[in-house]
């Protein structure tokens, strides 16, 4: 009883005082739904008309005393060779998969591994989230750390989650995980 008093009133102080900043880039294949999830954690729901993003879009959204910085970048080839300079400095990477869409997991596999491998992007935690978890033949988390080989990362927090952005499935421990693992290397 005692101890929860003391708890909530700890917490009041911490809701205060504790602020959180972080930026996390979003990158993957082009239709993978990098820009769904975006939108499910902006506005907490499915927008089903996504148009393909062009360059890239940043979006701003505040959870709680979280503030996060959302860089979304277009997965189509002639946007690849930006993925390396937004991912510079951010507290985390989330690779986004279509864990559907097995004809293209050795792609994901070579533009994750060629990403990571930058010098610059060295110790940036790296979350992989295997997205369309609500389609029938999507993988799982198993077979996405084999396919993308995740097991050969090393010097930096990897996890994988298995997600719907369509259902909102797995967003709150992907957004939990986020936070949690982010690093403090500042942009
Ligand atoms: N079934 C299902 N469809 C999804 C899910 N997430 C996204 N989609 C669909 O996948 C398609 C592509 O989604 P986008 O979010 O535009 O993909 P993107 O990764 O941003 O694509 P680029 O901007 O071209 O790199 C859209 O038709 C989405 O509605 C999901 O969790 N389940
Ligand atoms: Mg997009």
């Amino acid at each position: 009883m005692f101890k929860a008093f003391v708890d909530s009133i700890l917490n009041f102080f911490r809701s205060l005082f504790w602020k959180q900043e972080m930026e996390l880039t979003l990158v993957g294949l082009q239709g993978s739904g990098k820009t769904t999830l975006v939108n499910v954690i902006s506005y907490g729901s499915f927008i089903e008309d996504t148009i393909p993003t062009i360059g890239f879009n940043m979006k701003k959204v505040t959870k709680g005393n979280v503030t996060i910085k959302l860089w979304d970048i277009g997965g189509q080839p002639r946007f690849r060779g930006m993925w390396e300079r937004y991912c510079r400095g951010v507290n985390a990477i989330v690779f986004v998969i279509d864990a559907a869409d097995k004809e293209k997991f050795e792609q994901s596999k070579q533009a994750l591994h060629d990403l990571i491998n930058k010098p610059p992007l060295a110790n940036i935690p790296l979350l992989v989230v295997a997205n369309k978890n609500d389609l029938p033949n999507a993988a799982g988390t198993d077979e996405i750390i084999q396919v993308l080989d995740l097991r050969s990362i090393e010097g930096r927090e990897v996890c994988c989650y298995s997600i719907s952005a369509k259902n909102s499935v797995n967003i709150d421990i992907t957004l939990e995980w986020l936070v949690k693992h982010s690093s403090s290397i500042s942009k």
